[in-house]
């Protein structure tokens, strides 16, 4: 059986770029069960970011870099960290020595070590982790086809020969140092490339070498050292395995994708699904090429499952600044979860549904998030809600009225919302830049608030009623164009005689269709803020809007604010 295609010869020439691309052959599995399962438990979790994400990097880490991304994955709560390879170089072992000599691995977690399966390397490796409690020895070659042919020039038993010798000798170095608890991890490297029956023949020889038993399992790492396929194919290669496998109980079946096709993370996440224990992975993807899988990704998918991920990420700002200052790689704004941007929303209709969810389920009592747009609470992150919503040009009026009222407890009632947009649609136009919430609320203030031209409200009081009298009279003494007057007027409270003492001290004639009021703020520094909805003699609907401690003066000022700019 053989799962691979060759790629046919390339003809530079004359060729259609695609014709010298294979695709990838299909697994023989009618009976996959993958499909129908759902992921309900975290895998085992390994970090590679000090192996596999360091040795893609420009400038590998230092010592100081090494040790913040130790301390930062500790911290996440990792269990197994492979820390380097060792024998590759001075900073890698000084590294191990370093953490262990300082005793600085916690008890319940296992340091991983890379090697080849190359005598010195292995021996070398065994003094970088002498005195570790427990170590993993990572040991691997290359297995595939190609490499097979054009790397080692070896046939499938040259290649079993090398695994096999590096188990022996990996075997007998762990008895000569029983004070360490040795395990064992094999990968065949590049397993995407390798014939399936031949990646379980090397593995099942190197298990069989080990005396890999229940109590006493080997780590099978199937990696996708390049992702070649689609994440359907990698989870057939693997649930193949798993069903293939003489003893499946011996062995821990653990996955490390990569991301050449962009679906590392949808490869892991069916790879757990075909049987996999365990994933290895690197913060928000950092390693060889395009990358290894994100483990924050894969983690947090499984936190919006419903399932407890097993990783703590309470501030995921915190662990981007780590992984950037070691990986001196910037995490993009958009990366899941993480990026500068995912938890904004600029358009109108986003900001309108996120604004209404928000809200629903501040009423709401059942504790389950749902909020469109927002598949995680940003403050499950240690993100917070103020960027949710930012204003540019493709804003619309929920948004804008989410910003006025998170950040300055200004609640504009709907038909205001629909006028105030067109303000700020205009300014963002203009500007063609985002608007950021003091811009917003100072659009607000000079449209409604601010405006005290033609007419200013001065000062106002009201007279004492008649015995028979319902009718309230009201003096207000306002400036208009600079000269001031005192108007007056009477009505059933203090806006209807407001509006008389406009119409016939200052014949400006004003209907309220609507009116309301809020508090902002608490205590001793609240304020009311009164919207009146006026319709004018020429038919024009439009909003005044007044602040102030006392409510009787917000809504005057609401009035004069609407006569104002009635008058434009
Ligand atoms: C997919 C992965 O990420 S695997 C991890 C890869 N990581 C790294 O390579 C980073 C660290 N590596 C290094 O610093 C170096 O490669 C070292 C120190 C490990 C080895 O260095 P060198 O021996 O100088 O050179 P190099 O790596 O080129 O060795 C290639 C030789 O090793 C052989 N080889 C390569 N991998 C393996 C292996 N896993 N097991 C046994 N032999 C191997 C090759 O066939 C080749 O043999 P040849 O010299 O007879 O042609
Ligand atoms: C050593 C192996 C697991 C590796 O890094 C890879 O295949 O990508």
């Amino acid at each position: 059986m053989n799962h691979i295609a060759t790629p046919a010869a390339t003809s530079a020439t004359s060729a259609a770029k695609h014709e010298k691309y294979v695709p990838f052959a299909p697994v023989k599995l009618t009976d996959r069960q993958w499909p129908n399962r759902t992921i309900e438990k975290a895998p085992v979790w390994c970090s590679v970011d000090l192996r596999d994400g360091n040795q893609a990097l420009i400038e590998p880490m230092g010592p100081d870099r090494k040790r913040a991304m130790f301390d930062a994955l500790l911290k996440m709560g990792f269990k197994e960290i492979e820390i380097g390879f060792p024998a590759a170089s001075q900073t890698d072992f000084d590294f191990c020595r370093e953490i262990i000599e300082g005793g600085k691995i916690p008890d319940g977690v296992t340091i991983q070590v890379l090697t080849q399966a190359r005598e010195e390397l292995i021996r070398r490796t065994f003094e970088g982790i002498k005195g570790a409690k427990r170590a993993i020895v990572h040991l691997y070659n290359s297995t595939s086809e190609l490499q097979r042919r054009v790397v080692f020039g070896l046939d499938r038993q040259g290649i079993v020969d090398i695994a096999v010798a590096g188990t022996k000798l990996i075997k007998q170095l762990a008895a000569e140092h029983p004070e360490t608890e040795i395990v064992l991890q094999y990968s065949p490297e590049s397993f995407t490339g390798t014939e399936l029956e031949f990646a379980l023949e090397i593995c099942e020889a190197v298990m069989e070498t080990w005396g890999a038993d229940a109590a006493n399992k080997v780590i099978l790492n199937l990696p996708a050292t390049v992702e070649m396929s689609t994440p359907n194919i990698h989870a057939d290669q693997i649930e193949w395995f798993c069903r293939n496998m003489k003893n499946r109980d011996a062995a821990i079946i653990s996955l490390h994708p990569h991301n050449d096709r962009g679906t590392g993370v949808a490869a892991a996440e069916l790879g757990m699904l075909a049987g996999a224990d365990r994933v290895e992975g690197t913060l928000f993807g950092n390693g060889e090429r395009t990358g290894n899988v994100d483990v924050i990704t894969l983690a947090l998918n499984l936190l919006t499952q419903g399932v407890d991920p097993e990783l703590r990420i309470d501030d995921i700002n915190e662990i981007v600044r780590v992984a950037e200052y070691c990986t001196q790689l910037p995490v993009h704004p958009r990366h899941p979860y993480a990026g500068e941007l995912v938890f904004t929303a600029f358009s109108g209709s986003h900001q309108d549904a996120i604004n209404k969810g928000l809200k629903a389920l501040a009423k709401s009592n059942h504790g389950t998030w749902e909020v469109p747009y927002l598949p995680i609470d940003p403050q499950d992150l240690g993100r917070s809600y103020e960027a949710v919503i930012r204003i540019n040009s493709q804003s619309g009026k929920g948004g804008i009225a989410y910003v006025l009222e998170k950040d300055y407890g200004i609640q504009i009632p709907r038909r205001l919302q629909i006028e105030f947009s067109k303000t700020v649609q205009r300014i963002a136009d203009e500007t063609g830049k985002e608007l950021a919430p003091a811009d917003i609320h100072n659009a607000f203030k000079a449209e409604y608030l601010d405006i005290d031209a033609p007419l200013a409200l001065i000062e106002h009081s009201t007279e004492p009623r008649g015995p028979n009298s319902g009718a309230r009279v009201l003096n207000v003494v306002v400036s208009r164009d600079g000269v001031v007057s005192t108007l007056k007027g009477s009505g059933k409270g203090p806006i209807d005689a407001f509006l008389d003492a406009l119409r016939q001290g200052a014949g400006i004639d004003l209907h309220v269709v609507d009116y309301r009021e809020h508090a902002v703020g608490e205590g001793e520094d609240a304020q009311a803020c009164a919207y009146v909805e006026v319709k004018t003699n020429d038919e024009r609907t439009l909003f005044g809007v007044g602040m102030d401690a006392d409510i009787v003066t917000a809504s005057l000022r609401a009035l004069v604010s609407a006569a104002n700019r009635a008058s434009r």
